[in-house]
Protein backbone atom coordinates (compact mmCIF):
# COMPACT_ATOMS: atom_id res chain seq x y z
CA UNK A 1 0.00 0.00 0.00
CA UNK A 2 1.68 3.56 -0.95
CA UNK A 3 -0.20 5.89 1.23
CA UNK A 4 -0.31 9.50 -0.18
CA UNK A 5 2.00 12.09 1.77
CA UNK A 6 -1.13 14.09 2.62
CA UNK A 7 -1.83 10.71 5.28
CA UNK A 8 0.66 10.71 8.01
CA UNK A 9 1.15 9.40 11.73
CA UNK A 10 1.63 12.68 14.10
CA UNK A 11 1.68 11.46 17.47
CA UNK A 12 0.53 7.98 16.50
CA UNK A 13 -2.79 9.57 15.20
CA UNK A 14 -3.42 9.21 11.99
CA UNK A 15 -3.95 12.85 10.36
CA UNK A 16 -5.46 14.09 6.80
CA UNK A 17 -3.03 17.02 6.04
CA UNK A 18 -3.02 18.87 9.75
CA UNK A 19 -6.19 17.76 10.97
CA UNK A 20 -6.57 14.13 12.57
CA UNK A 21 -9.16 12.03 11.56
CA UNK A 22 -10.26 11.52 15.71
CA UNK A 23 -11.21 14.96 15.74
CA UNK A 24 -12.62 14.27 12.25
CA UNK A 25 -15.01 11.57 13.68
CA UNK A 26 -15.71 13.20 16.58
CA UNK A 27 -16.97 15.88 15.11
CA UNK A 28 -18.68 14.28 11.58
CA UNK A 29 -18.99 10.82 12.80
CA UNK A 30 -18.95 7.85 10.92
CA UNK A 31 -18.91 6.00 8.33
CA UNK A 32 -17.04 9.26 6.55
CA UNK A 33 -14.82 9.24 3.61
CA UNK A 34 -12.08 12.08 3.79
CA UNK A 35 -10.27 13.78 0.83
CA UNK A 36 -7.12 15.59 1.05
CA UNK A 37 -7.03 18.96 -1.15
CA UNK A 38 -3.59 18.70 -1.68
CA UNK A 39 -3.06 15.40 -2.50
CA UNK A 40 -5.94 16.27 -5.20
CA UNK A 41 -4.01 18.84 -6.64
CA UNK A 42 -0.72 17.20 -6.37
CA UNK A 43 -1.91 14.97 -8.79
CA UNK A 44 -3.22 16.87 -11.02
CA UNK A 45 -0.15 18.85 -11.00
CA UNK A 46 2.01 15.94 -12.11
CA UNK A 47 0.09 15.16 -14.74
CA UNK A 48 0.19 18.81 -16.00
CA UNK A 49 3.78 19.35 -15.53
CA UNK A 50 4.28 16.19 -17.35
CA UNK A 51 3.06 17.20 -20.20
CA UNK A 52 4.23 20.77 -20.21
CA UNK A 53 5.37 22.18 -23.76
CA UNK A 54 2.82 19.82 -25.37
CA UNK A 55 -0.93 20.78 -26.60
CA UNK A 56 -3.53 18.92 -24.05
CA UNK A 57 -6.48 18.62 -22.02
CA UNK A 58 -6.86 16.75 -18.56
CA UNK A 59 -10.46 15.45 -18.58
CA UNK A 60 -11.04 14.00 -15.01
CA UNK A 61 -13.08 10.72 -15.01
CA UNK A 62 -15.97 11.97 -13.18
CA UNK A 63 -16.83 8.79 -12.71
CA UNK A 64 -14.52 7.91 -9.91
CA UNK A 65 -15.69 10.95 -7.80
CA UNK A 66 -18.19 13.18 -8.81
CA UNK A 67 -18.45 14.89 -5.37
CA UNK A 68 -18.74 18.77 -6.36
CA UNK A 69 -16.11 19.78 -4.29
CA UNK A 70 -13.85 17.47 -5.63
CA UNK A 71 -14.75 18.48 -9.37
CA UNK A 72 -14.55 22.45 -8.36
CA UNK A 73 -10.76 21.60 -7.31
CA UNK A 74 -10.23 20.64 -10.53
CA UNK A 75 -12.11 22.52 -12.68
CA UNK A 76 -9.77 25.84 -10.84
CA UNK A 77 -6.94 23.64 -11.58
CA UNK A 78 -7.93 23.88 -15.38
CA UNK A 79 -9.48 20.46 -16.21
CA UNK A 80 -11.74 19.21 -18.48
CA UNK A 81 -13.79 16.26 -17.96
CA UNK A 82 -14.54 13.11 -18.86
CA UNK A 83 -18.57 11.92 -18.68
CA UNK A 84 -20.44 9.11 -19.13
CA UNK A 85 -23.84 10.79 -18.52
CA UNK A 86 -26.27 13.15 -18.29
CA UNK A 87 -26.24 13.79 -14.26
CA UNK A 88 -22.22 13.58 -14.93
CA UNK A 89 -22.52 16.78 -17.11
CA UNK A 90 -25.09 18.45 -14.51
CA UNK A 91 -22.41 17.87 -11.90
CA UNK A 92 -19.44 19.62 -13.73
CA UNK A 93 -21.79 22.35 -14.83
CA UNK A 94 -23.15 22.87 -10.97
CA UNK A 95 -19.31 22.70 -9.63
CA UNK A 96 -18.22 25.46 -12.09
CA UNK A 97 -16.59 23.25 -14.54
CA UNK A 98 -16.24 24.33 -18.37
CA UNK A 99 -18.85 22.69 -20.59
CA UNK A 100 -16.72 23.42 -23.27
CA UNK A 101 -13.81 21.36 -21.57
CA UNK A 102 -16.12 18.02 -21.42
CA UNK A 103 -16.17 14.79 -23.68
CA UNK A 104 -19.07 12.84 -23.52
CA UNK A 105 -18.13 8.88 -23.51
CA UNK A 106 -20.82 5.78 -22.64
CA UNK A 107 -21.97 3.18 -24.72
CA UNK A 108 -25.55 4.02 -23.97
CA UNK A 109 -26.02 7.56 -24.71
CA UNK A 110 -30.17 8.58 -24.89
CA UNK A 111 -31.50 11.42 -27.05
CA UNK A 112 -31.93 13.66 -23.82
CA UNK A 113 -28.67 13.17 -22.87
CA UNK A 114 -27.21 14.34 -26.15
CA UNK A 115 -29.61 17.97 -26.32
CA UNK A 116 -28.15 18.32 -22.42
CA UNK A 117 -24.71 18.13 -23.87
CA UNK A 118 -25.20 19.86 -27.19
CA UNK A 119 -27.17 22.55 -25.50
CA UNK A 120 -23.90 23.01 -23.07
CA UNK A 121 -21.65 23.21 -25.76
CA UNK A 122 -19.39 20.42 -25.02
CA UNK A 123 -16.19 19.55 -26.61
CA UNK A 124 -17.02 16.34 -28.34
CA UNK A 125 -18.80 13.27 -28.47
CA UNK A 126 -16.99 10.02 -27.86
CA UNK A 127 -19.17 7.75 -30.18
CA UNK A 128 -19.34 3.95 -29.53
CA UNK A 129 -21.28 2.92 -32.00
CA UNK A 130 -22.75 2.70 -35.86
CA UNK A 131 -26.43 3.59 -34.22
CA UNK A 132 -25.21 6.16 -31.61
CA UNK A 133 -23.60 8.17 -35.30
CA UNK A 134 -26.90 7.48 -36.67
CA UNK A 135 -28.55 8.99 -33.48
CA UNK A 136 -26.44 12.13 -32.85
CA UNK A 137 -26.56 13.17 -36.64
CA UNK A 138 -30.11 13.52 -36.11
CA UNK A 139 -30.54 14.75 -33.11
CA UNK A 140 -27.98 17.44 -33.41
CA UNK A 141 -30.06 18.33 -36.77
CA UNK A 142 -33.19 18.91 -35.25
CA UNK A 143 -31.66 21.45 -32.92
CA UNK A 144 -29.67 23.30 -35.72
CA UNK A 145 -26.47 21.91 -33.94
CA UNK A 146 -23.32 20.24 -35.17
CA UNK A 147 -22.09 17.51 -33.16
CA UNK A 148 -17.90 17.47 -32.33
CA UNK A 149 -17.53 13.90 -32.49
CA UNK A 150 -14.26 11.06 -31.89
CA UNK A 151 -14.94 7.23 -32.52
CA UNK A 152 -13.93 5.42 -29.81
CA UNK A 153 -12.11 2.71 -31.20
CA UNK A 154 -11.74 -0.48 -29.22
CA UNK A 155 -8.03 -1.91 -30.32
CA UNK A 156 -8.32 -5.39 -28.84
CA UNK A 157 -5.58 -5.24 -26.82
CA UNK A 158 -5.23 -6.87 -23.05
CA UNK A 159 -5.06 -4.10 -20.65
CA UNK A 160 -3.68 -6.99 -18.11
CA UNK A 161 -6.17 -6.06 -15.51
CA UNK A 162 -9.23 -7.32 -13.35
CA UNK A 163 -12.17 -8.64 -15.84
CA UNK A 164 -14.68 -6.72 -14.97
CA UNK A 165 -13.02 -3.35 -15.63
CA UNK A 166 -10.94 -4.66 -18.78
CA UNK A 167 -12.64 -2.25 -22.01
CA UNK A 168 -10.00 -2.58 -25.01
CA UNK A 169 -10.65 -6.26 -25.81
CA UNK A 170 -12.68 -7.30 -28.78
CA UNK A 171 -14.92 -9.44 -26.64
CA UNK A 172 -16.16 -5.74 -24.78
CA UNK A 173 -18.87 -4.25 -25.26
CA UNK A 174 -16.81 -0.72 -25.44
CA UNK A 175 -16.24 1.04 -28.51
CA UNK A 176 -16.12 0.60 -32.29
CA UNK A 177 -14.90 -2.50 -33.40
CA UNK A 178 -11.16 -1.87 -34.83
CA UNK A 179 -11.85 -3.64 -38.31
CA UNK A 180 -14.57 -1.37 -38.43
CA UNK A 181 -13.38 1.51 -37.51
CA UNK A 182 -12.31 3.55 -40.80
CA UNK A 183 -15.42 2.51 -42.69
CA UNK A 184 -17.34 4.26 -39.74
CA UNK A 185 -15.23 7.42 -39.79
CA UNK A 186 -16.23 7.76 -43.56
CA UNK A 187 -19.70 7.10 -43.23
CA UNK A 188 -19.34 9.92 -40.25
CA UNK A 189 -17.73 12.18 -42.85
CA UNK A 190 -20.90 12.29 -44.73
CA UNK A 191 -23.74 13.27 -42.04
CA UNK A 192 -23.87 16.66 -42.44
CA UNK A 193 -24.57 17.43 -38.81
CA UNK A 194 -21.45 16.09 -37.35
CA UNK A 195 -17.54 17.40 -37.55
CA UNK A 196 -15.10 14.99 -37.00
CA UNK A 197 -12.77 16.16 -34.29
CA UNK A 198 -10.45 13.06 -33.07
CA UNK A 199 -10.17 9.44 -31.98
CA UNK A 200 -10.47 8.07 -28.56
CA UNK A 201 -9.45 4.61 -27.22
CA UNK A 202 -9.88 3.70 -23.36
CA UNK A 203 -8.84 -0.01 -22.91
CA UNK A 204 -9.20 -0.44 -18.64
CA UNK A 205 -8.83 1.07 -15.44
CA UNK A 206 -6.26 -0.04 -12.85
CA UNK A 207 -3.37 -0.62 -15.74
CA UNK A 208 -0.22 -1.05 -14.03
CA UNK A 209 2.21 -1.35 -17.27
CA UNK A 210 2.77 0.97 -19.53
CA UNK A 211 3.19 -1.59 -22.32
CA UNK A 212 -1.27 -2.08 -22.84
CA UNK A 213 -1.12 1.74 -23.39
CA UNK A 214 1.46 1.84 -26.08
CA UNK A 215 0.74 -1.15 -27.96
CA UNK A 216 -3.14 0.50 -28.08
CA UNK A 217 -1.23 3.59 -29.34
CA UNK A 218 0.54 1.97 -31.92
CA UNK A 219 -2.69 0.22 -33.53
CA UNK A 220 -4.53 3.71 -33.17
CA UNK A 221 -2.01 6.17 -35.01
CA UNK A 222 -2.21 3.17 -38.13
CA UNK A 223 -5.86 3.92 -38.17
CA UNK A 224 -4.72 7.65 -37.77
CA UNK A 225 -2.81 7.61 -40.63
CA UNK A 226 -5.05 5.55 -42.60
CA UNK A 227 -7.61 8.37 -42.45
CA UNK A 228 -5.01 11.19 -42.92
CA UNK A 229 -4.20 9.70 -46.30
CA UNK A 230 -8.22 9.58 -47.26
CA UNK A 231 -8.15 13.33 -46.30
CA UNK A 232 -10.20 12.94 -42.91
CA UNK A 233 -7.71 14.65 -40.55
CA UNK A 234 -8.01 14.65 -36.39
CA UNK A 235 -7.59 17.63 -34.45
CA UNK A 236 -7.00 15.60 -31.19
CA UNK A 237 -6.28 12.12 -29.35
CA UNK A 238 -7.93 11.10 -26.34
CA UNK A 239 -6.41 7.97 -25.21
CA UNK A 240 -8.65 7.72 -22.09
CA UNK A 241 -7.50 7.20 -18.56
CA UNK A 242 -6.62 3.65 -16.46
CA UNK A 243 -3.16 4.42 -14.77
CA UNK A 244 -3.36 1.91 -11.92
CA UNK A 245 -2.93 3.26 -8.46
CA UNK A 246 -0.89 1.05 -5.26
CA UNK A 247 -3.67 -0.81 -3.19
CA UNK A 248 -1.51 -3.21 -1.67
CA UNK A 249 1.80 -4.53 -3.77
CA UNK A 250 1.08 -3.11 -7.32
CA UNK A 251 3.49 -1.21 -8.60
CA UNK A 252 2.29 0.58 -11.67
CA UNK A 253 4.34 3.88 -13.72
CA UNK A 254 4.37 7.08 -11.70
CA UNK A 255 2.33 9.65 -13.69
CA UNK A 256 5.32 11.36 -15.11
CA UNK A 257 6.72 7.73 -16.18
CA UNK A 258 2.97 6.97 -17.80
CA UNK A 259 3.08 10.66 -20.02
CA UNK A 260 6.57 10.45 -20.92
CA UNK A 261 6.18 6.63 -22.41
CA UNK A 262 2.82 8.06 -24.23
CA UNK A 263 4.74 10.82 -25.23
CA UNK A 264 7.80 8.75 -26.67
CA UNK A 265 4.81 6.49 -28.97
CA UNK A 266 3.42 9.94 -30.08
CA UNK A 267 6.82 11.41 -31.64
CA UNK A 268 6.04 13.31 -34.19
CA UNK A 269 2.36 13.49 -33.80
CA UNK A 270 1.27 16.84 -33.48
CA UNK A 271 -2.30 16.46 -32.27
CA UNK A 272 -4.19 17.84 -29.09
CA UNK A 273 -3.56 15.34 -26.71
CA UNK A 274 -6.59 14.54 -24.50
CA UNK A 275 -6.08 12.28 -21.41
CA UNK A 276 -9.31 11.27 -19.03
CA UNK A 277 -7.62 10.01 -15.57
CA UNK A 278 -9.88 8.80 -12.52
CA UNK A 279 -8.07 6.92 -9.94
CA UNK A 280 -4.81 8.26 -10.06
CA UNK A 281 -5.83 11.58 -9.73
CA UNK A 282 -7.92 11.07 -6.29
CA UNK A 283 -7.48 6.99 -5.76
CA UNK A 284 -4.84 7.61 -2.85
CA UNK A 285 -6.48 11.07 -1.48
CA UNK A 286 -9.35 9.68 -0.12
CA UNK A 287 -9.63 7.64 2.52
CA UNK A 288 -13.47 6.07 4.21
CA UNK A 289 -13.08 6.85 8.37
CA UNK A 290 -15.27 3.59 10.32
CA UNK A 291 -15.32 2.95 13.64
CA UNK A 292 -15.25 -0.37 15.20
CA UNK A 293 -18.82 -1.24 16.46
CA UNK A 294 -18.39 -4.94 18.00
CA UNK A 295 -15.04 -7.74 18.34
CA UNK A 296 -16.84 -11.24 17.79
CA UNK A 297 -14.45 -14.32 18.32
CA UNK A 298 -15.42 -16.77 16.11
CA UNK A 299 -14.89 -20.34 16.00
CA UNK A 300 -12.55 -19.79 12.99
CA UNK A 301 -11.58 -15.89 12.96
CA UNK A 302 -12.13 -13.00 14.54
CA UNK A 303 -14.81 -10.44 13.55
CA UNK A 304 -13.98 -6.57 13.46
CA UNK A 305 -17.97 -5.66 12.75
CA UNK A 306 -17.10 -2.16 11.82
CA UNK A 307 -20.16 0.81 10.51
CA UNK A 308 -18.98 0.93 7.13
CA UNK A 309 -20.32 -1.51 4.50
CA UNK A 310 -20.41 -2.77 1.20
CA UNK A 311 -23.21 -0.49 0.55
CA UNK A 312 -20.83 2.20 1.34
CA UNK A 313 -17.13 0.60 -0.10
CA UNK A 314 -18.37 -2.37 -2.57
CA UNK A 315 -15.01 -2.59 -4.38
CA UNK A 316 -14.06 -5.33 -2.10
CA UNK A 317 -17.38 -7.49 -2.50
CA UNK A 318 -17.36 -6.81 -6.26
CA UNK A 319 -13.92 -7.45 -7.55
CA UNK A 320 -12.26 -8.74 -4.40
CA UNK A 321 -10.40 -5.76 -4.29
CA UNK A 322 -7.56 -4.96 -1.88
CA UNK A 323 -7.93 -1.75 0.38
CA UNK A 324 -5.34 -1.27 3.44
CA UNK A 325 -6.44 -0.73 6.79
CA UNK A 326 -5.39 1.01 9.28
CA UNK A 327 -6.18 2.07 12.69
CA UNK A 328 -6.65 5.87 13.23
CA UNK A 329 -4.45 5.96 16.52
CA UNK A 330 -1.95 3.55 17.57
CA UNK A 331 -3.08 1.60 20.58
CA UNK A 332 -1.89 -0.63 23.08
CA UNK A 333 -4.10 -3.57 22.25
CA UNK A 334 -3.00 -7.15 21.53
CA UNK A 335 -2.16 -7.57 17.38
CA UNK A 336 -4.63 -10.54 16.55
CA UNK A 337 -6.07 -11.19 12.76
CA UNK A 338 -9.38 -10.07 11.91
CA UNK A 339 -12.14 -10.18 9.18
CA UNK A 340 -13.27 -6.86 8.91
CA UNK A 341 -17.22 -6.82 7.99
CA UNK A 342 -20.21 -4.53 7.69
CA UNK A 343 -23.28 -5.15 9.36
CA UNK A 344 -24.74 -5.74 6.14
CA UNK A 345 -26.81 -9.13 5.60
CA UNK A 346 -24.26 -10.53 3.33
CA UNK A 347 -21.52 -12.58 3.39
CA UNK A 348 -19.41 -10.43 0.66
CA UNK A 349 -19.88 -7.83 2.82
CA UNK A 350 -16.43 -7.44 4.29
CA UNK A 351 -13.44 -4.85 3.64
CA UNK A 352 -10.41 -6.46 4.76
CA UNK A 353 -9.53 -9.89 5.47
CA UNK A 354 -7.15 -10.85 8.24
CA UNK A 355 -6.16 -8.29 8.89
CA UNK A 356 -3.22 -8.34 11.71
CA UNK A 357 -4.66 -5.02 13.87
CA UNK A 358 -4.13 -3.57 17.54
CA UNK A 359 -7.91 -2.28 18.06
CA UNK A 360 -10.65 -2.88 20.68
CA UNK A 361 -14.57 -1.94 20.08
CA UNK A 362 -15.20 1.76 19.44
CA UNK A 363 -12.09 2.27 17.73
CA UNK A 364 -11.20 4.24 14.35
CA UNK A 365 -10.33 2.41 11.09
CA UNK A 366 -9.22 4.04 7.96
CA UNK A 367 -9.86 2.38 5.06
CA UNK A 368 -6.98 2.78 2.58
CA UNK A 369 -7.27 4.34 -1.21
CA UNK A 370 -10.85 5.00 -0.75
CA UNK A 371 -11.01 7.98 -2.64
CA UNK A 372 -11.66 6.74 -6.43
CA UNK A 373 -14.70 4.43 -6.71
CA UNK A 374 -15.75 4.06 -3.07
CA UNK A 375 -18.64 6.93 -2.40
CA UNK A 376 -19.31 7.23 -6.10
CA UNK A 377 -20.56 3.46 -6.29
CA UNK A 378 -21.87 3.83 -3.11
CA UNK A 379 -25.71 2.29 -2.73
CA UNK A 380 -28.58 2.77 0.06
CA UNK A 381 -28.66 -1.56 0.13
CA UNK A 382 -29.87 -2.52 3.66
CA UNK A 383 -31.44 1.20 3.80
CA UNK A 384 -28.21 2.81 4.90
CA UNK A 385 -27.82 6.23 4.42
CA UNK A 386 -24.55 7.05 2.80
CA UNK A 387 -21.71 8.51 4.41
CA UNK A 388 -20.40 12.17 5.17
CA UNK A 389 -17.93 13.19 3.16
CA UNK A 390 -15.18 15.99 4.10
CA UNK A 391 -12.22 17.42 2.33
CA UNK A 392 -9.35 19.11 4.46
CA UNK A 393 -7.43 21.65 3.49
CA UNK A 394 -4.76 22.16 5.40
CA UNK A 395 -6.02 23.20 8.97
CA UNK A 396 -9.64 23.35 7.82
CA UNK A 397 -12.11 20.64 7.62
CA UNK A 398 -15.17 21.38 4.99
CA UNK A 399 -18.23 18.93 5.16
CA UNK A 400 -18.84 18.76 1.39
CA UNK A 401 -21.45 16.18 1.56
CA UNK A 402 -23.86 15.90 4.95
CA UNK A 403 -24.43 12.49 5.77
CA UNK A 404 -28.02 11.35 4.23
CA UNK A 405 -30.40 10.89 6.56
CA UNK A 406 -33.13 7.86 6.88
CA UNK A 407 -36.57 10.16 5.77
CA UNK A 408 -34.85 11.58 2.51
CA UNK A 409 -34.05 7.92 1.51
CA UNK A 410 -38.05 6.90 1.51
CA UNK A 411 -39.07 10.68 0.29
CA UNK A 412 -40.15 9.84 -3.33
CA UNK A 413 -41.94 6.81 -2.31
CA UNK A 414 -45.57 6.24 -1.83
CA UNK A 415 -47.53 3.92 -0.01
CA UNK A 416 -50.95 2.65 -2.00
CA UNK A 417 -53.93 4.90 -1.34
C1 LIG B 1 -14.24 6.10 -20.90
C2 LIG B 1 -13.48 6.13 -19.64
N1 LIG B 1 -12.57 7.09 -19.44
C3 LIG B 1 -11.86 7.17 -18.29
C4 LIG B 1 -12.03 6.27 -17.27
C5 LIG B 1 -11.23 6.45 -16.03
O1 LIG B 1 -10.53 5.36 -15.72
P1 LIG B 1 -9.51 5.34 -14.51
O2 LIG B 1 -10.26 5.67 -13.26
O3 LIG B 1 -9.06 3.95 -14.53
O4 LIG B 1 -8.44 6.31 -14.81
C6 LIG B 1 -12.96 5.23 -17.44
C7 LIG B 1 -13.10 4.17 -16.42
O5 LIG B 1 -12.39 3.15 -16.53
C8 LIG B 1 -13.72 5.17 -18.64
O6 LIG B 1 -14.62 4.22 -18.80
N1 LIG C 1 -15.28 0.68 -10.58
C1 LIG C 1 -13.99 0.20 -10.96
C2 LIG C 1 -13.40 0.98 -12.07
C3 LIG C 1 -14.36 1.07 -13.20
C4 LIG C 1 -13.86 1.91 -14.27
C5 LIG C 1 -14.99 2.32 -15.11
N2 LIG C 1 -14.67 2.45 -16.50
C6 LIG C 1 -13.10 0.07 -9.76
O1 LIG C 1 -13.49 0.33 -8.69
O2 LIG C 1 -11.99 -0.32 -9.85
Amino acid sequence: MTMSNQFNYINNQLHAEDVSLSDIAAVHETPCYVYSRAALTEGFREFSDALQGREHLICYAVKANANLAILNVFARLGAGFDIVSGGELQRVLAAGGDARKVVFSGVGKTRAEMRLALDAGILCFNVESAAELDRLNEVAGSMGKIAAISLRVNPDVDAKTHPYISTGLKQNKFGVAYTEAVALYRKASGLKNLRITGMDCHIGSQLTETSPFIAAIEKILLLVDELASEGIALEHLDLGGGLGICYDDETPPAIGEYIAALLGALQGRTQKLILEPGRVLVGNAGVLLTRVEYIKPGEEKNFAIVDAAMNDLMRPALYDAYHGILPVVREAHAVQSYEVVGPICETGDFIGHARELAIAPHSLLAVMSAGAYGMSMSSNYNTRPRAAEVMVDGTAVHLVRERETVPQLFSGEKTLA
